[in-house]
């Protein structure tokens, strides 16, 4: 019997319904503001989106949530990143430092930032921040043998999980997740072929910085995962297990107890949409619950932001990770619940309607 077959699988219960009279009173409140309808473009259905998640006709954003996972992963010795696997621990150091990009985007937008290590290998110890809530040392190479086995990846979602409700508990009301593990482009590049059908090739881009021999090298590491796994025949946590790795499977948890609870969600760029992707095809509905912060720059972000049905708000060229591109469109969320609470109306205004 398998782990989730003991422990029971907590991320089919279903997503909270979305408060669709209230998106529907928003919806129409932006017919009434003073422009052309939708000349706010995503500005507009953000707004709206997100006034049917909060249940508020004028939502906002007063305390945002950032939670890092970051985990390392076995693929790395087939040569499939620019950088060497010593990085993810290193990186961990310079969250809890302050110094990583997510942390000066985190402190300019007032939001709470956490770092969980949910199984890098050269474990940086205790460090203020960092939660140590390691399930192994790295994957296992996912071209070789499954990433994880069924119990480690029940962990790493039940790591997700228990993120998203220390979020809820301080009173967080969107919820960012970021990721951190050299190699994870692979691993979120297998996971968006097994969920989608597309051919590694048209998924695989460079990642930290690969030549194109090292896209084509990854692009045959990521055939042969999915050829061992036999890609996409069995329910969608064991492709998770098989192909994933442990941040992007909390990362998948996390997004999946944010819809049951009701908390809206800004995915981030290729990884996070991979493991966005995991949770909607475990949990349908969960997408509901996301807004999509920005396009990366990784080629097949596209894939999978068509797969979910995304628009994203942002498209500057970021393949950094870490939450970076679901942090930098925090303001713009912002100027969108102000300009859909404070602008006059036709009739404030005194405005003939067309
Ligand atoms: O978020 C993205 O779109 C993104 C695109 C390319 C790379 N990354 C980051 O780079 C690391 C993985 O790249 P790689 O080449 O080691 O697979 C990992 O730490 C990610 O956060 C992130
Ligand atoms: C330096 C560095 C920082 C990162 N942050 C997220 N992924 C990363 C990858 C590298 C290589």
């Amino acid at each position: 019997m398998t782990g989730w077959m003991m422990t029971g699988a907590w991320w089919k219960a279903p997503p909270k319904a979305i408060d669709q009279g209230m998106r529907e009173a928003a919806f129409a409140r932006q017919g009434q503001l003073t422009k052309p309808p939708g000349s706010l473009g995503r500005l507009e259905t953000a707004a709206v989106d997100l006034a049917g998640m909060q249940g508020c006709v004028t939502p906002g954003i007063e305390r945002p949530w950032i939670v890092i996972f970051a985990a390392d992963h076995g693929v790395v010795a087939a040569g499939v990143s620019a950088f060497p696997q010593s990085v993810t621990g290193e990186m961990i150091r310079n969250f809890s430092r302050g110094g990583a990009a997510i942390c000066v985007l985190a402190r300019e937008s007032g939001a709470q930032l956490e770092v969980v290590d949910v199984g890098s290998v050269e474990s940086p110890g205790e460090l203020p921040g960092v939660r140590d809530a390691r399930i192994a040392a790295g994957t296992a190479d996912l071209s070789q043998t499954a990433a994880m086995t069924a119990e480690q990846c029940q962990q790493a979602l039940a790591q997700g999980r228990a993120a998203a409700a220390r979020a809820l508990d301080a009173g967080a009301d969107l919820f960012i997740g970021g990721e951190m593990g050299i190699g994870n482009t692979t691993a979120a590049a297998a996971l968006i072929c097994a969920y989608t059908g597309l051919a590694p090739a048209l998924v695989c881009g460079p990642g930290t910085g690969l030549d194109a021999a090292g896209v084509s090298r990854k692009a045959a590491v990521v055939a042969q995962a999915l050829k061992r796994q036999g890609a996409a025949t069995g329910p969608a946590v064991l492709t998770l297990a098989q192909l994933g790795g442990f941040e992007i499977a909390a990362l998948c948890g996390a997004y999946i107890a944010c819809a049951q609870a009701g908390l809206p969600v800004v995915v981030d760029g290729f990884i996070a949409s991979a493991a966005a992707l995991a949770a909607e095809r475990m949990a349908p509905g969960t997408r509901a619950w996301m807004l999509f912060g920005h396009a990366s720059a990784e080629p097949g972000h596209a894939a999978a932001l068509s797969a979910l049905q995304a628009q994203p708000l942002l498209d500057l060229g970021l393949r950094l990770g870490e939450g970076s591109g679901a942090a930098a469109a925090l303001p713009l969320l912002r100027l969108a619940c102000a300009l859909h609470r404070d602008m006059a109306t036709f009739a404030e205004a005194g405005v003939s309607q067309g």
